[in-house]
């Protein structure tokens, strides 16, 4: 792996305006889930880094700004075709740091792509307006500008596709940033950085920090008056955080934050159809996704049914290294991954869910743990109200429909439902019913970069991705004229 070889080498740079050595000589290690070898050591950012990038990504701003939407729309086309030239490398890059399968990490690498692909388009599209003020005295003039710097801050899940959803609205808006990946995939993050370079992006429009000290740099930089916009996605408690932190300087703000997704299965679903879209939509990432279904209400006629092909499935998957390439699981990212996984099964079952299959840790090196089914799951269980984030399928029967969707709605999330049924009308009415951001009717994949990405409730704010998402980058102007 290049990226990795070349971080092993002994240079831990770090990117602000330009490859540079950080100031503090410290180092994060990068480990490799699937067996807990350190893979790669990158300069731990300090503080006074993080607002090294905000001055470099201050200094680049005007001209970036100043580019013709065309300019920004070929380089962005430029960073979807060198991403998708490099998909292979990129994807077990992934798969190194992460631990997710290599199938999934190609899937990201072709996702995170063609978010580039997108904006590029989206680029030469920021398009105003201007009307007749209703008392005939004058014109409204409205235009749209870049907000400002942008810091970004991204998740471990999808090392790539997070932070070119953030990075390439930004840049299509006419915005530099400053992008603060997570410790445990920084490799993945300065990759893309580096193809971005390549591509033709200047020096400063992007800038990645590496950091130990999160919480510390990301705050100073959301206190740097030049940060007009911050956009997060991770957890609801960081989200939290963040947003107290954006209010002193009135920031505006983008939370992609945590999910709990129901997957409701009515008593006229297609069987099989529902069992392929619940192996994506829980399974997708090895289950470590924000969108991962987090539990299934199944109608009593079809339960026993749907539990045991689940179970088939699930058992059926081949698990091992991320990096082979006919690896269908996965490990985690971490050893606290694994146990907050088994402590929520142990929970299921100490009171009274079924272990259909799996239900325990594998023994083996690296933070494995066993593709899981969960039956008869009582409604106390703390697994259905947390994310789990792994590969475990707790299952509910349902003999109300109406019983089911309160359920399904009974979270302080919302970031997207997943349903079956044959009735499109049935289909309809219930999905106005999800209090979710995104419903997925009869699929068990939501995610495309030209639809808006989003939650309700504590799942977030703002959106991503679509049209929409290039907005979370743009001041309004309205001009009043008189012609
Ligand atoms: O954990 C959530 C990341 C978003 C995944 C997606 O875009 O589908």
């Amino acid at each position: 792996m290049t990226i990795a070889r070349k971080y092993q080498s002994g240079r831990h740079p770090i990117l602000i305006g330009d490859w540079r050595d950080s100031e503090t000589g410290a180092t994060i290690e990068v480990r490799n889930p699937s067996n807990d070898d350190v893979i790669a050591h990158v300069a731990n950012a300090s503080v006074a880094d993080a607002l090294a990038a905000v001055d470099a990504a201050a200094a680049a701003a005007p001209a970036w700004a100043a580019t013709s939407p065309r300019q920004r729309a070929e380089i962005l086309r430029k960073c979807f075709e060198l991403m998708i030239a490099e998909e292979r490398e990129l994807a077990r890059l992934i798969s190194l740091e992460n631990g997710k399968a290599y199938s999934d990490a190609l899937g990201e690498v072709r996702y995170a792509a063609e978010f580039f692909r997108w904006y590029s388009e989206e680029t030469p599209r920021i398009i105003g307006e201007m009307s007749l003020a209703p008392s005939g005295q004058n014109h409204i003039l409205v235009s749209y500008e870049p907000v400002g710097i942008a810091v970004l801050v991204t998740p471990w899940n999808f090392p790539a596709a997070m932070a070119t959803r953030k990075m390439a609205p930004a840049l299509a808006a006419g915005c530099t940033c400053v992008l603060k990946p997570a410790t445990e995939t920084p490799l993945t993050a300065l990759a893309v950085a580096e193809i971005m370079l390549k591509a033709g992006v200047p020096k400063g429009a992007i800038n990645v920090i590496v950091t130990s000290r999160s919480g510390k740099s990301v705050g100073a930089m959301l206190h740097d008056p030049r940060v007009r916009t911050v956009s997060f996605t991770g957890s609801t408690e960081v989200g939290r955080i963040l947003l107290r932190e954006a209010a002193d300087q009135v920031l505006t703000t983008s939370m992609e934050l945590g999910g709990n997704a129901p997957f409701l299965v009515c008593h006229d679903a297609n069987l099989n159809a529902a069992l392929d879209g619940a192996m994506v939509a829980k399974m997708r990432n090895g289950g470590e996704a924000c969108t991962a279904a987090n539990r299934f209400y199944v109608a009593r006629n079809l339960y026993e049914d749907f539990t045991q092909g689940l179970a088939r499935r699930m058992s059926g998957l081949k698990v091992g290294d991320g990096i082979d390439e006919d690896t269908q699981l996965g490990p985690m990212v971490n050893a606290e991954a694994v146990l907050k996984i088994d402590e929520l099964v142990r929970d299921a079952v100490a009171r009274g869910a079924r272990v259909v299959t799996g239900g325990r840790r594998l023994n083996r090196p690296g933070h494995f743990y066993a593709p899981t089914v969960l039956a008869d799951v009582p409604e106390d269980a703390a697994i259905l109200k947390n994310e789990i984030f792994g590969p475990v399928a707790p299952i509910v029967p349902f003999d109300d429909e109406a019983h089911a969707m309160k359920l399904a709605n009974d979270t302080e999330f919302g970031l997207i439902s997943y349903l079956y049924t044959e009735d499109l009308k049935r289909g309809l009415r219930l999905s106005g019913q999800m209090q979710s951001g995104m419903v997925a009717l009869n699929r068990g994949l939501a995610s495309d970069p030209a639809a808006p990405f989003g939650g309700s409730k504590a799942s977030g704010l703002g959106r991503e991705g679509s049209t929409e998402g290039i907005k979370e980058y743009l001041e309004t102007k309205y001009i009043a004229v008189s012609l």
